[in-house]
């Protein structure tokens, strides 16, 4: 006999909490903004994940890169996801890896980056993935567009993304209006 309060798994997936993952996108090879386009339709598509915000597209100044490295594309996407942090970052290198993301080369040019910066408040720290993103707080690109979809957001650990903006020197931060991410 079935007990009365017995619940299926399907059940208990659909009671999943939704989270708000934030994903950092950059590109300085190839062609930057359609490479950044293609991760959001990505993102758009993935089940359980829903984009709420898209931020500004930015023309950066590579940072810790080689020198002479070109400069780089950077938006903030903003999502709500049942996902686990873990599934989220598959999903973030399935996406890398389809827009030909060559992962050899420390901080070399890539045509796509995709980084998790933050699921909620989650705190993780093993060898695939660290939560929050262990540099986010510190990154003019990140937090510039961050700051312009979610101003009072916050980086668990380090504080309001509005303080940590205003630590950061964003002179190598240009937006381009020019360029947008289409839905
Ligand atoms: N929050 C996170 N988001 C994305 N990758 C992460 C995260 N935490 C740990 N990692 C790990 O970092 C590894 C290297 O990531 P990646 O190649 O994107 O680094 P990078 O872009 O060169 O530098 P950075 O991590 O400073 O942005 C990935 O394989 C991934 O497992
Ligand atoms: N301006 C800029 N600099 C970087 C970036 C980036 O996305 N934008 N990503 C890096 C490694 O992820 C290293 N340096």
């Amino acid at each position: 006999m079935t007990h009365p309060f017995a619940v299926d798994v399907d059940t208990l997936s659909g009671m999943r909490p939704l989270s708000t993952a934030v994903f950092a996108l950059g590109s300085n090879l190839g062609d930057r903004l359609e490479n950044l386009q293609g991760a959001l339709t990505t993102l758009r598509s993935t089940p359980d994940v829903i984009v709420v915000d898209v931020s500004p597209v930015y023309e950066t100044e590579p940072v810790g890169a080689p020198e002479g490295s070109p400069t780089f594309l950077n938006a903030v996407v903003v999502t709500e996801t049942t996902l686990q942090p873990r599934t989220l970052l598959e999903r973030a290198h399935a996406i890398e890896d389809a827009y030909g993301r060559n992962r050899v080369e420390l901080n070399g040019p890539r045509t796509l980056d995709v980084d998790l910066l933050i699921v909620g408040r989650r705190e993780v720290s093993d060898e695939h993935l660290q939560l929050p993103h262990p540099r986010a707080h510190e990154r003019a690109f990140v937090l510039v567009p961050w700051h312009d979809v979610d101003p009072g957001a916050s980086i668990p650990g380090k504080g309001p993304i509005a303080d940590l903006l205003a630590q950061v020197d964003t002179s190598g931060v240009r937006r381009r209006d020019d360029l947008t991410l289409e839905d």
